[in-house]
């Protein structure tokens, strides 16, 4: 791709639903800044649970559709977000939906938990290589949550900056949540209807929350919140209408939907505030004028 705008942003996904989820507000915020944003998703997501009724039959025990069905879901939470570069990893259906870490649907002979690491990687190559990202997004070693798609696409985008050299992103970041967030949100939701917290003790009994001191960059999208919820409703086989994410207490719903964190795990950090110094550009440090 020629004549790409001075920066651009890469984000590595697992499944359609993952990028507003965890980046929307991200996404939608750069842009609208006039970034160039491309999404690779790695999976169809065809192993997911189906919330809409009517749509019951297409999942995998079924007609099996259930991954074409999202990637049109994926394209149309795309739109509501802005972005329009948005690519599945190896072409869709190239790599399947493993589900849930240790079910049989993990040895699928397509599961994307199987895949080869430097064949997934090299798809991915390709695409630095046409986009040259200054910053790439992705999940921490765990895959934020354990999922196995996640962890191999954290896998797969870390393997394939390091075979991309120059043409790799210089910063790296990884999706996270910081541990103050965390229990403001397990409070906010303390005796609502639909608390996802309901059953855990104490924040460090989730699979993520990072220390304040961790985390490098927080970037506030609450202006794209909107197009971010209906980025979320477009994903309607995953987020149902009751979901916590919509049904968020209060005010807190721009801090938890429209704000994003992050670590820093390749560059350096530029220039940031508040007692952790924290970014609020990922681009920060960064000269964009000669990429
Ligand atoms: C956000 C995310 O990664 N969703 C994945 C995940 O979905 C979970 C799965 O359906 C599980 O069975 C549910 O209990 C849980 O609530 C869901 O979040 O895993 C799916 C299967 O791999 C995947 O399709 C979905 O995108
Ligand atoms: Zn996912």
């Amino acid at each position: 791709m020629t004549d790409l705008p001075a920066r651009r942003l890469l984000l590595v996904h697992a499944h359609p639903d993952d990028e507003v989820i965890g980046t929307g507000a991200t996404m939608a915020h750069y842009v609208s800044a006039g970034a160039h944003v491309t999404l690779v998703t790695c999976t169809l997501g065809e192993e997911g649970e189906i919330h809409v009724p009517d749509l019951a039959r297409l999942g995998a025990a079924h007609a099996d559709q259930l991954g074409g069905y999202r990637l049109v879901e994926w394209e149309r939470a795309c739109t509501a977000l802005g972005v329009t570069d948005h690519r599945m990893l190896g072409g869709p259906g190239r790599y399947r939906d493993s589900g849930m870490m240790g079910l049989p649907t993990n040895e699928h002979p397509r599961a994307f938990w199987g895949a080869d690491l430097d064949e997934a990687a090299a798809h991915l190559v390709e695409i630095m290589r046409e986009i040259r990202p200054q910053v790439m997004i992705t999940y921490d070693e765990n895959g934020f949550y354990g999922h196995p798609d996640h962890i191999q696409a954290h896998r797969v985008a870390m393997r394939a900056a390091e075979l991309a050299g120059p043409d790799g992103p210089e910063k790296i970041y990884w999706t996270a949540m910081p541990l103050s967030v965390l229990v403001d949100g397990m409070e906010a939701f303390r005796g609502s209807e639909s608390n996802p917290f309901a059953e855990v003790e104490k924040p460090e009994d989730l699979p993520f929350g990072t220390p304040d001191a961790e985390i490098a960059a927080r970037i506030d999208g609450t202006d794209h919140y909107a197009k971010k919820t209906a980025a979320m409703r477009a994903h309607a086989t995953q987020i149902p209408d009751n979901s916590w994410l919509y049904g968020i207490a209060g005010d807190f719903g721009g801090e938890f939907m429209g704000v994003e964190y992050y670590t820093l795990v390749k560059g350096e950090r530029g220039p940031g505030s508040g007692p952790h110094g924290w970014e609020s550009d990922l681009f920060a440090g960064i000269d964009t004028g000669d990429r």
